[in-house]
């Protein structure tokens, strides 16, 4: 008889468990992780952005994953990021090195290599590499301004390290590329967030003063074809688990790979839609709803031949923001089920326990799991 197995999860609060069916994973449905056109979301009536609304909200409820379309980032500059990526990832190991992530980075900017990281404790070491790099004020391309601008509560909290740059100067037009598409993303992701709030039954600029200096880590994946032995070992790209921010916004190639949890305990294939960005619920986003919107679990395994390459965008707000569970997610009968915090503290949390656990072992991991309840600011 095949049973319902668990699956461990890493949250900032310690580890949390879910049941996954037997059945092997299979395509998702368009009722299951449906695709939103946001062109809407563009137009001057504010009907046509409810509209938009309403249609995230019934995707966030449900698996909170969605594939949208007419996202307004053009196809060049998405093309061109994706080529450096690869130009990027196919350099001999010295040069990827230059801007290793665990020598050179205090804030998870930079390489990391494959088979570094073991994101899920159910499955294998991910056998992915990536680079990322995280929000700087200068390169914001709706309001560019020297650090040295930025208020000292928002600025304590800037977390990018010039040396992933420097260390890939040698790539013709690398850090404009990148940056473009990265930029766009952020552009998208604040007016997102304001379909958010409006989904919400909040005011449509509820977190814009919030995301002047946002959480916006921009993290190119890329996932080499497994090995014979790999295959035989069920080896994982990148294990299962959520993302911690607002909301992310993914951009993936044609290969496939792509996997999430449906609130059945279903693993889901989301296959690659030409034209779309899938965008899923974080768990920051998760909390300040009280948990009315989902933040999916999910995982991706390259199961082909080809290398294949995904570009997340991880969208927070401010993080020295301090946010409770917003009002309208609450009432008399519904209280708040988590204390305010902010979104820097709280990915603080989890990289904390991810790392406790690393250096430390398991009786480090436990001891540091705080119950449920986090202690405000
Ligand atoms: O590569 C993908 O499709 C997803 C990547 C992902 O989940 C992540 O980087 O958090
Ligand atoms: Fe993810």
């Amino acid at each position: 008889m095949s049973t319902v197995t668990k699956l461990e999860l890493r949250t900032a609060l310690g580890p949390v468990y879910r049941d996954v069916l037997p059945h092997p994973p299979r395509d998702c449905t368009a009722d299951e992780v449906p695709v939103v056109d946001l062109a809407p979301i563009f137009s001057e009536d504010i009907a046509d952005r409810k509209r938009v609304a309403a249609q995230l909200r019934a995707a966030a409820t449900n698996n909170g994953f969605f594939y949208v379309k007419n996202h307004g980032i053009p196809q060049e500059i998405i093309a061109r990021c994706k080529q450096q990526v690869l130009d990027f990832m196919r350099q001999p190991q010295e040069k990827k090195d230059l801007v290793d992530s665990r020598k050179l980075s205090k804030f998870f900017n930079g390489y990391l290599g494959k088979s570094k990281t073991k994101i899920s404790r159910s499955e294998t070491v991910d056998i992915r590499e990536s680079f990322g790099f995280r929000y700087s004020p200068d390169l914001d391309p709706d309001h560019p301004m020297d650090i040295s601008e930025v208020s000292e509560e928002v600025r304590a909290w800037i977390r990018a390290e010039n040396f992933v740059w420097d260390g890939t100067s040698h790539l013709p037009n690398f850090k404009k590329d990148c940056i473009a598409y990265w930029g766009s993303c952020l552009t998208l992701a604040r007016r997102l967030v304001r379909i958010f709030a409006l989904s919400l039954g909040l005011d449509e600029n509820y977190w814009d003063d919030k995301v002047t200096h946002p959480g916006a880590d921009g993290v190119f994946n890329y996932y080499p074809p497994r090995s014979v032995e790999e295959t035989a070992n069920n080896s994982v790209g990148l294990g299962s688990h959520t993302d911690l921010q607002l909301f992310t916004l993914l951009w993936q190639d044609s290969i496939g790979g792509l996997q999430i949890l449906s609130k059945e305990g279903q693993w889901l294939k989301a296959p690659p839609i030409e034209g779309t960005l899938v965008v899923n619920i974080g768990d920051f986003m998760m909390r300040l709803c009280n948990d009315i919107y989902k933040s999916t679990v999910h995982r991706v395994t390259n199961e082909s031949t080809a290398e294949r390459v995904s570009m997340p965008f991880f969208f927070g707000l401010n993080f020295n923001c301090v946010e409770g569970v917003v009002p309208s997610c609450t009432s008399e009968s519904n209280p708040p089920k988590y204390e305010p915090i902010s979104c820097g503290n709280w990915c603080q949390m989890r990289f904390k326990m991810e790392r406790d656990e690393f250096t430390k072992g398991e009786q480090a991991k436990i001891s540091a799991a705080p119950s449920a309840l986090v202690v405000a600011m």
